[in-house]
């Protein structure tokens, strides 16, 4: 395997409810480079949720691979689950409140994961000040939850996920909570602790304005990585800079490419095509036969 900090390949993950059994990940393949901003989006039911729950050590997958740092998540024993989640990753939910606890302050709060980690004391102060401040809730240092706007209490929240520096960073849909300004904050705040602390950060959205803000936009359809759309910045002979968004289909390790409907449809491809090798492309031409 390569030396990235994420690495899927044909993940799955059965659910399985009574005789019914659902097929949450279809052979997924995801790749995330140490230091990346990467945003997941795809229809509901896709599978975003599915895959988050499982780089966050939360759900274990049905068959695959899956790696992240040094860690084979399907070969992890409950006592490697739990170091796991205390030091590599960090997980924020939807739901703003089901971050938090009720009766603490979001200084006690940020504290507790390094309570649990046995660091010193006075680290512990240093560092849940610090990460308050580094996520522009610093003021609010001594208030519970219920004294806390949407928008400062999952701030507070990525301050917890923090607390004992893992290198990754899961969102599951930040900011669908919060109204447009708030969650623009919360993104930027994400954006800063990206781009201050290092850490990688994975997040499934729903919201057009952070996944087209992002440098990755991986799309899930039915459980598999469908597409991603890739972002940079490029300056014009004026001196005006400009954002170049290109889509690009996604390839497993067999060679399998996913078209996407439109082009089925807009060309009628169908069941079989007709491949041909260029000196610096591929064309795929309908089936005429
Ligand atoms: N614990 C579970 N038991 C049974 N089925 C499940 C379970 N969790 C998820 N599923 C099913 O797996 C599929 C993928 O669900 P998942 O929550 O990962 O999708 P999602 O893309 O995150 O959707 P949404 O955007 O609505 O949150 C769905 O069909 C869902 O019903």
């Amino acid at each position: 395997m390569s030396e990235a900090l994420i690495v899927c390949e044909s993940l799955v993950r059965i659910y399985q409810t009574g005789s019914i059994e659902v097929q949450a990940l279809q052979g997924l393949d995801l790749v995330v480079e140490r230091g990346e901003f990467v945003a997941v989006v795809g229809a509901s039911g896709s599978g975003k949720s599915t895959l988050l729950s499982i780089l966050a050590g939360i759900d274990a997958p049905t068959a695959g691979r899956a790696r992240v740092d040094t860690w084979d998540l399907l070969a992890m024993t409950r006592r490697d689950r739990v170091h796991y989640r205390r030091r590599t990753v960090g997980f924020v939910r939807q739901q703003t409140a089901s971050n938090l606890v009720p009766y603490l302050t979001a200084r006690q709060m940020v504290d507790l994961p390094m309570t649990a980690s046995r660091t010193p004391a006075r680290v512990r102060r240093d560092r849940s000040m610090q990460l308050l401040e580094t996520l522009g809730v610093g003021a609010c240092a001594d208030r519970r939850p219920g004294q806390l706007s949407g928008g400062q209490q999952m701030r507070v929240a990525i301050a917890v996920a923090l607390a004992n520096e893992p290198h990754v960073l899961l969102a599951d849909e930040p900011t669908g909570e919060l109204d447009t300004a708030t969650s623009g904050e919360v993104f930027a705040a994400m954006r800063d602790v990206n781009r201050s602390l290092g850490v990688t950060v994975v997040v499934v959205t729903h919201d057009p304005a952070v996944s087209g803000q992002v440098e990755r936009t991986v799309a899930i359809r039915d459980g598999r990585t469908s597409s991603e759309v890739l972002r940079r910045t490029a300056t014009n002979d004026d001196g005006d800079t400009h954002v170049i968004a290109e889509e690009y289909a996604v390839m497993d390790r067999a060679g399998r490419v996913q078209v996407p409907r439109e082009y089925r449809e807009a060309l009628d491809l169908t069941r079989r095509v007709r491949l041909t090798l260029e000196a610096d492309h591929v064309t795929i031409h309908p089936d005429k036969a």
